[in-house]
């Protein structure tokens, strides 16, 4: 038979899909086939119905990706694709994720500025036009070496050294001034390092959090691209997923800043591969750090979120030992290694 607790959340899904169908939030989410986007997708088809939901991106979607709801090509460098989806789709919501992320934005510079910060002036203008409630995620990546470090508050100076970091200071101040100046109701969460089981992360400082897993199952041994005491804020997918879901629900009266830290646990490689050997006693790292050290030693070590926990109960879920847990139980499930 079913558990109670089962039986409670089933009453509450069923609960919240009756207040949202009211509401019915149609939303498009771009750059939505990444780390993020997938399980984003999956969690807002199942509180507001599978046919509010398009996702796009650029690249060809599985046919699993397929079969979950729509999918529409838009890239997000081309303002009219994204105009034409926002239109015919009678958008609501605007989830924009497509980025390059830190390690890779450092690769190929010019792209990266393309991207990160052309592709947000495009998203920005079309939110102000259709009057779309507007979702930008900024990362722990947007402060740098002057910002405090332990813990970093919301508010604080922030020179970041990556082209990431820079476009992400540049989309929340320009999503904050299009707010105060035009009325766009632009919503940002700056995320640490996502760790995820399912999805494959797209080339950030933080990757080898989910790395280490995929080598503890397959060869039992990681080298590790950073030094054993970095310390990095880090939080598990679904309470990633949870936090989107609740800034973009949460009243106007609720939000007294347009931006806010979310931040869930703060790991190093050394304490990570700890929590690992309790599962793994043989598994072993070793060190190499590489050009994405000097970024890691840029960027927060503690993330101060209590802004987000006062103002709108933002309560994550998933510790570290909590994450090692389902990382393992997911992979070994799915021999996903
Ligand atoms: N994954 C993480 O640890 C964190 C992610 N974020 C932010 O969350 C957002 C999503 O991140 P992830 O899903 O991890 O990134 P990802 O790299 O996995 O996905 C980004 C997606 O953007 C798409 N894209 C690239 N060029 C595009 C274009 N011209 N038009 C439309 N789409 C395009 C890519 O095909 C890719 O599917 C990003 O803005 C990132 O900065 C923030 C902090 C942490
Ligand atoms: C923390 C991030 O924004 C991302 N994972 C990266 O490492 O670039």
């Amino acid at each position: 038979m079913f558990s109670k607790s089962l039986i409670r959340q089933f009453a509450l899904t069923i609960h919240r899909r009756q207040l949202h169908d009211k509401a019915h939030p149609r939303i498009l989410i771009t750059g939505g086939c990444g780390q993020l986007g997938v399980p984003l997708a999956k969690r807002l088809r199942q509180l507001y119905g599978t046919e509010n939901v398009v996702l796009s991106d650029i690249v060809r979607p599985s046919d699993e990706l397929l079969r979950q709801g729509t999918y529409r090509y838009a890239d997000v460098m081309d303002v009219k694709q994204v105009q034409e989806l926002l239109v015919n789709n009678q958008i609501d919501w605007l989830i924009h994720l497509s980025a390059l992320l830190s390690a890779v934005g450092e690769r190929d510079v010019p792209l990266a500025m393309k991207l990160n910060i052309e592709g947000t002036h495009n998203i920005l203008e079309l939110a102000r036009k259709y009057k779309c409630r507007l979702f930008i995620p900024s990362t722990i990546g947007a402060f740098g070496p002057e910002s405090p470090r332990n813990p970093t508050p919301d508010f604080c100076i922030q020179r970041p050294r990556t082209i990431y970091g820079v476009s992400k200071v540049h989309a929340e101040l320009l999503g904050e001034y299009f707010f105060h100046r035009y009325g766009v109701d632009f919503r940002c969460l700056r995320f640490p390092g996502i760790i995820s089981a399912d999805t494959k992360p797209g080339g950030g400082t933080t990757d080898y959090a989910i790395e280490i897993f995929h080598e503890a199952l397959k060869a039992g041994a990681y080298k590790c691209y950073l030094r054993g005491n970095t310390r990095l804020p880090m939080m598990w997918i679904d309470d990633c997923i949870q936090s989107i879901v609740d800034i973009m629900e949460a009243p106007d009266s609720k939000l007294k800043q347009r931006t806010y830290n979310v931040s869930a646990m703060s790991f190093t490689p050394d304490e990570l591969t700890k929590a690992i050997q309790k599962y793994k006693p043989n598994f072993k790292i070793s060190y190499q750090p590489d050009d994405r050290q000097k970024i890691a030693d840029s960027w927060p070590e503690v993330f101060d979120d209590h802004n987000a926990r006062e103002h709108w109960k933002w309560n994550p879920k998933v510790d570290l030992d909590g994450l090692v847990q389902r990382m393992f139980e997911y992979l070994e499930k799915h021999k996903n290694f």
